[in-house]
C-alpha cells in the first residue's frame, strides 16, 4: 500500500471510530427510553384491571366500563407498539455500530460550491444535533449514484426532479467490529475485489444481503417504482431472488408510512426456500414480508375430502412413470389445463351456468332427503338471472337456512327426539337447568318446570343434530363442485373452439382421478378458479405488492388466477425459462414465455450476468441450454467440473471418497443431488452408513450445514459450496434438459457429476474442454 492510500486508510478508520462512537451514544440514549417504555408496558399489563372502572349495575355503567377497558387497551397497545419500534431501532443501530457503512461517494452537485461525501449503510444515521447525515440509507435517492455510476458525470432522481453533477470518488469498505478490513477505490462497476471477496466465501444455509455490491442492472429492478408489472428473466445465479428481497426493502423505505411488510407477499417454491430467504430483510433492519407457497395458498380452498396432490407429487410422476399407459394423456392434460384457452373455456362455461347446468347436493337428515337437489336447483333458477351467480348463491343460502329452521321446529315433537333425550348425559341436563335458570323461567309449579325442561332438552337434541346441516349450508357445500367441474370434461362440450386431440382420453383420466377422490395438481387451480366464480371470493385489497419467485413454474392459468385475487396489487415476477423444470417435461406454457401482461403497464428485464458459480462451472452449464452463450460469468476462478465414470456397485464408495475430499478442502455445505425423492432415500440410506448426512424432503423446513441429500426439484433456488450429481447418466431425456441445468447450477465452487452409464446425452453439445473426465470404474 503506498503512502497516500495509507493516509486515506487512517483518515477513514478515524471516521469509522468516530461514527461508531456517535452510534453508541444514541444507543445508550435509546436504551434508557426503551427501559422506561418496557417498564410502562409491564406496569400497564400488571395493573390493567386496577385502572379500569368495572361497574355492570346499570346499562349506562356497562357502556362506561366498556369504554374504560377500550381506553386502557389502547394505551397498552400504543406503548407496546412504541416498544417494538424502539427495539427494532436498537437492533439496527447495533448492526450499524458493528459495520457503519460499506460505501462512499463524493458528489459535486451542479451549482454547488462544495463536494458532498456520502457514506452508505443499511440505515440512515444523523449526528447528535440532527443536522448532518453521517450515514445515508442505501435506499435514499442520492445513494443510487453509487450503484449506477462510476466516477464522472452522474445524476440521480429525486421526487423533486433530476439532480446532475459529477462523481469524484467511489470507495468501498469492508468493516467489521468498527475496523476497516478492506478498502477499494472502484472504477467501472461495483468493485470486482469486493465481489470476489463476497462470492469466494463458503455458501451459507441462509441467504445474505447484497446491498454493498448491488449491480447496476439489479438496481434498476430494485428501485423501479413506475410500472405495475416487472418481469425479470435471468440466468441461474444472476441474482433474481436477491434483487427481489432488496426490492422489498426498497419498497418499505420508499413507501414508508403507506405500506408495511404486511402489505407485501412473496410466493416461493417451497417451505425450505421460505426459510432460506427469511434472514435477508431482518439483516437489513426490516420485517419480513408475508410468505406463502402457491400450493398452501390454493389448498385452503379445496375441501378436505380430496387427497390433494402437490407439484412435487406431479413431478415424481413425470420423472418416474414414463411407462404408465396414461403418461402421454396426463401430459397433454397438464399442458391444456395450464393454458389460457382452458381458462376461457371455464369462463364460457360459467356464463352458461348462469342459465342452466348447476348441480346441487341433497340436504339429508337422518338418512332422508330434507331438501332435494332438485328443489335447490329450482329455487336457484327461479331467481332473477341478472343477479350474479355468487349473489344468487347467497340468496339460496338464506332460503336454505330458513328452511332448516322450519324443519328443526317440525322435528322437535318427533318420537326420535324423545328417545334421544332419555340418553342424554347428566351434563346436558345440568346445562338445560342452567339455561332455564338464566331465563328465569322456573315457576312455582314444578310440573310446568318439568315440561319446560323437556322442551329445552328436545331443542338441544335437535339443534345438535342439525348442526352439520347448518355448517354445510353456511359454507355453500350444497353446491356439488366436483360434479360441476367434471361436467366440463365431456366429449361433446361446446365451451371451447378447439380442444386437444385426445380430449376424450383427458376427460376419462380426469373423471377417474376424481372418482378416486384425488385432486391432481393440474386440476387444483382450475377447480378453485371455477369454485370462486360460482361462490364469489372477496378480492384481497391488503396486499399491495406481490413477488413471484421461480415464476417459470407458474402456468398462465395460475397467474391469471393470482391476478384475479389481487387486482390492485403491483407484481414482480422473477424466473428463468431455462429452469422451467415442470413445463420442461410437459412442454406446457409458463407465465414467463407467454406474454401474460401484454398491453399493460409492464417493464421487462433480462439479467445475463451470473454470480453464483465459478467461471469454470458457468462455462460448462451455459453449454447445456439453448441461448446459453448470452450468459456471462463473473470472473471467479475454480476447478473445472469433473465427470466421474464409475460402476454402479462402486457408486456409494466413490461418492463417500469424494465427500471426504470435499470436506478436507474446506467446503461446508455439500449437496448430493438425486433425480427423484425415491433415489434420494436410497442414496441417503446407503451413504448414511459411511458418513454423517441429512436428507431433504418436501416437508423439510430448514437445512443444515454439512452434507445434504436432496431431490432435484427441491434444490431449486438454493445453493451449495459443492454439488455431487448422484448419477448424471440418468438425465437422458430431452425433456429433462432444464432439470439437468437447474441442478448443475446449484454449485458455487465445485461440481462433480457421477455417471454409471456413460456421459449424459444432454451433454452432447458441451465443449470437452469445459470439464474433466475421471474414470474410477
Ligand atoms: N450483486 C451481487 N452481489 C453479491 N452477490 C450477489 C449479487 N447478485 C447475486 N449474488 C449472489 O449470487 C448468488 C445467486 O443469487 P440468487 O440466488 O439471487 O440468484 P437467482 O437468479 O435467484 O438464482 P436461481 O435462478 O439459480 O435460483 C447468491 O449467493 C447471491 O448472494
Amino acid at each position: 500500500m503506498h503512502e497516500l492510500q495509507n493516509k486515506d486508510w487512517q483518515t477513514e478508520q478515524e471516521r469509522v471510530h468516530s461514527v461508531a462512537g456517535e452510534i453508541d451514544k444514541t444507543i445508550n440514549k435509546l436504551k434508557k427510553n426503551t427501559g422506561s417504555v418496557s417498564s410502562d408496558v409491564l406496569e400497564l399489563r400488571k395493573t390493567f384491571w386496577e385502572d379500569v372502572t368495572v361497574n355492570l349495575d346499570e346499562p349506562d355503567d356497562v357502556i362506561e366500563t366498556a369504554a374504560s377497558i377500550k381506553q386502557q387497551a389502547e394505551l397498552l397497545s400504543e406503548r407496546e407498539r412504541t416498544h417494538k419500534q424502539l427495539a427494532q431501532q436498537l437492533n439496527t443501530l447495533e448492526r450499524l455500530k458493528y459495520s457503519p457503512y460499506f460505501g462512499r461517494i463524493d458528489f459535486f452537485e451542479d451549482g454547488e460550491k462544495t463536494v458532498d461525501s456520502v457514506y452508505l449503510g443499511i440505515a440512515s444515521f444523523m449526528d447528535q444535533k440532527e443536522e448532518n447525515f453521517l450515514i445515508y440509507d442505501w435506499r435514499a435517492p442520492i445513494s443510487s449514484l453509487y450503484y449506477d455510476y462510476s466516477p464522472g458525470p452522474a445524476h440521480y432522481q429525486t421526487p423533486e426532479g433530476i439532480i446532475q453533477g459529477e462523481m469524484q470518488l467511489k470507495r468501498q469498505f469492508i468493516i467489521k467490529a468498527a475496523e476497516i478490513k478492506g478498502m477499494f477505490d472502484t472504477g467501472v462497476t461495483i468493485g470486482d475485489e469486493m465481489l470476489q471477496e463476497v462470492l469466494g466465501n463458503t455458501a451459507s444455509t441462509q441467504m445474505k444481503t447484497i446491498v454493498a455490491t448491488i449491480q447496476r442492472e439489479q438496481n434498476a429492478i430494485i428501485r423501479n417504482d413506475k410500472n405495475k408489472f416487472l418481469i425479470v428473466q435471468g440466468g441461474a445465479g444472476s441474482g433474481k431472488t436477491s434483487a427481489a428481497l432488496q426490492r422489498v426493502a426498497f419498497l418499505l423505505y420508499r413507501y414508508r408510512g403507506t405500506i408495511t411488510s404486511e402489505n407485501i407477499m412473496l410466493f416461493s417454491p417451497n417451505p425450505l426456500f421460505n426459510s432460506y430467504v427469511a434472514t435477508v430483510l431482518p439483516e437489513l433492519g426490516e420485517e419480513n414480508m408475508q410468505q406463502t407457497t402457491f400450493q398452501e395458498f390454493l389448498y385452503q380452498r379445496i375441501g378436505r375430502n380430496f387427497a390433494v396432490e402437490d407439484s412435487f407429487i406431479q413431478m415424481e410422476y413425470l420423472l418416474n412413470k414414463e411407462h404408465d399407459p396414461h403418461y402421454q394423456t396426463r401430459i397433454n392434460g397438464i399442458r391444456y389445463k395450464a393454458s389460457l384457452d382452458f381458462k376461457n373455456m371455464i369462463d364460457q362455461y360459467s356464463t352458461n351456468l348462469s342459465i342452466q347446468g348447476l348441480i346441487f347436493r341433497d340436504l339429508t337428515f337422518r338418512g332422508d332427503p330434507l331438501i332435494s337437489r332438485r328443489d335447490i336447483h329450482q329455487y336457484f333458477y327461479s331467481l332473477d338471472r341478472t343477479i350474479s351467480i355468487p349473489n344468487r348463491m347467497q340468496l339460496v343460502k338464506e332460503w336454505l337456512l330458513l328452511e332448516l329452521k322450519r324443519a328443526m321446529k317440525r322435528e322437535r315433537t318427533r318420537s326420535w327426539v324423545e328417545e334421544e333425550v332419555q340418553f342424554l348425559e347428566k351434563e346436558d341436563y345440568m346445562e338445560a337447568f342452567k339455561r332455564l335458570q338464566q331465563k328465569q323461567r322456573f315457576s312455582d309449579d314444578t310440573f310446568d318446570d318439568f315440561d319446560r325442561e323437556q322442551r329445552l332438552l328436545a331443542d338441544m337434541v335437535v339443534k345438535q343434530k342439525f348442526k352439520p346441516l347448518f355448517s354445510i349450508v353456511k359454507n355453500l357445500r350444497f353446491i356439488d363442485m366436483p360434479n360441476i367441474y367434471l361436467q366440463l370434461f365431456n366429449e361433446n362440450q361446446e365451451y371451447a373452439d378447439a380442444l386437444p386431440a385426445d380430449w376424450d382420453e383427458i376427460c376419462r383420466l380426469t373423471r377417474n382421478r376424481f372418482d378416486e377422490m384425488v385432486m391432481s395438481y393440474e386440476d387444483a387451480a382450475p377447480y378453485v378458479y371455477l369454485k370462486d366464480l360460482l361462490e364469489g371470493r372477496k378480492v384481497n385489497t391488503a396486499i399491495r405488492h406481490i413477488f413471484i419467485d421461480e415464476a417459470q413454474d407458474y402456468s398462465p392459468f395460475q397467474f391469471a388466477y393470482i391476478r384475479r385475487l389481487f387486482p390492485y396489487s403491483k407484481m414482480t415476477l422473477l424466473g428463468d425459462f431455462n429452469q422451467a423444470i415442470f413445463s420442461g417435461v410437459t412442454e406446457a406454457e409458463t407465465v414467463l414465455n407467454q406474454i401474460v401482461v401484454a398491453g399493460e403497464d409492464a417493464a421487462a428485464f433480462n439479467l445475463t450476468k451470473t454470480y453464483r458459480s465459478t467461471k469454470e462451472i458457468v462455462e460448462f452449464t451455459k453449454a447445456l441450454i439453448p441461448g446459453g452463450d448470452q450468459i456471462e460469468p463473473f470472473n471467479r476462478a475454480g476447478n473445472k467440473p469433473i465427470v466421474t465414470f464409475i460402476n454402479k456397485n462402486r457408486l456409494i464408495n466413490g461418492i463417500t471418497e469424494k465427500l471426504k475430499d470435499l470436506q478436507t478442502a474446506g467446503h461446508q455445505t455439500i449437496a448430493i443431488i438425486c433425480r427423484t425423492a425415491e433415489e434420494s432415500k436410497q442414496a441417503f440410506t446407503a451413504l448414511n452408513k459411511e458418513v454423517s448426512l441429512n436428507l431433504i424432503e418436501k416437508g423439510t423446513i430448514v437445512y443444515e450445514k454439512g452434507i445434504n441429500v436432496v431431490p432435484s426439484y427441491l434444490a431449486k433456488g438454493i445453493e451449495f459450496d459443492a454439488v455431487i450429481l448422484y448419477d448424471s447418466s440418468q438425465y437422458n431425456r430431452e425433456s429433462e434438459r432444464k432439470l439437468f441445468y437447474t441442478v448443475c447450477t446449484r454449485a458455487m465452487h465445485e461440481l462433480h457429476l457421477m455417471t454409471t452409464n456413460g456421459i449424459s446425452p444432454l451433454m452432447k453439445k458441451v465443449p470437452k474442454e469445459t470439464y474433466l473426465i475421471e474414470d474410477i470404474d
